[in-house]
């Protein structure tokens, strides 16, 4: 099998990464989603949920044994303790699981998307990097939008993620979502193109 040619996608909580993965999928391209990949990690029966439990409590699982990520969620972002414990339980495991996936790849290229692949460096396993880039301020109100979170709780998660200025810094190529969806399908639409012409 060839080594394929892995393209990292990253941007803040709300910055519009989900959006353009969608359009990438419709060029055929594949993408393992390193937030898809934190969900597989802790299902009923993986040493990953067994372990939140002892840590947090049964209160961090609902009523059919599933994780409770609203309230895990709480924890995670109210102090720096409970996310670094989770953080060194989860980075190996998703890791581990997203290297499977790119292995698997057979599209042209495929896309690592990572909300944190500056924060822990995966970029070292990509050969390019592409940012979802806009203001903090609209990154605030359509994460809030979405996730019917508080402002506050939003804020706290950006807190804990790389400044705009260090992802920009690592980007090979910057993808702004600050305007329309039309506008960002168009960038990927062209971005896909370029790099189809790299790989060939
Ligand atoms: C705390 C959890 C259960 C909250 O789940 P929830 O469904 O509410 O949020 P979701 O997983 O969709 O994450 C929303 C966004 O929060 C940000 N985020 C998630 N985890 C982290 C983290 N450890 N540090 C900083 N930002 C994070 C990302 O931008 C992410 O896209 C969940 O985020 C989690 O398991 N986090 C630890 C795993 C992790 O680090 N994931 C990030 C990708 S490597
Ligand atoms: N250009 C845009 N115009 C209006 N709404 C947008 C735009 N881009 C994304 N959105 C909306 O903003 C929200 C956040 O976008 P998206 O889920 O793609 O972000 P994300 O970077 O994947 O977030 P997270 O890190 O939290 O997973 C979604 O509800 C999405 O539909």
């Amino acid at each position: 099998m060839n080594t394929p040619y892995v393209i990292g996608l990253t941007g803040g909580i709300g910055s519009g990464k989900s959006a353009a993965t969608e359009r990438f999928k419709t060029h055929n391209i594949d993408v393992v989603d390193a937030d898809e990949v934190a969900r597989d990690v802790v299902t009923p029966g993986t040493l990953g949920l067994h372990s939140i439990v002892q840590r947090f409590g049964k209160s961090v699982l609902l009523d059919d044994g599933t994780l409770d990520r609203a309230q895990l969620r709480k924890h995670v972002f109210a102090g720096p303790e409970a996310k670094a414990w989770l953080n060194k339980l989860l980075h190996p495991l998703i890791r581990e699981r997203m290297l499977e996936l790119i292995a698997a790849s057979s599209s042209p290229y495929c896309i690592l998307s990572v909300p944190l692949l500056v924060e822990n460096k995966l970029y070292e396993m990509c050969s390019k990097v592409v940012v979802v880039d806009c203001e903090e301020d609209i990154q605030l109100k359509r994460a809030m939008q979405r996730d019917s979170s508080d402002k506050q709780t939003i804020k706290n998660i950006m807190a804990a993620q790389a400044s705009r200025e260090e992802r920009l810094k690592a980007a090979d190529y910057v993808l702004d979502n600050s305007t329309t969806l039309t506008s960002l399908h168009q960038q990927v639409d062209e971005l896909h193109t370029k790099l189809l012409m790299q790989v060939s």
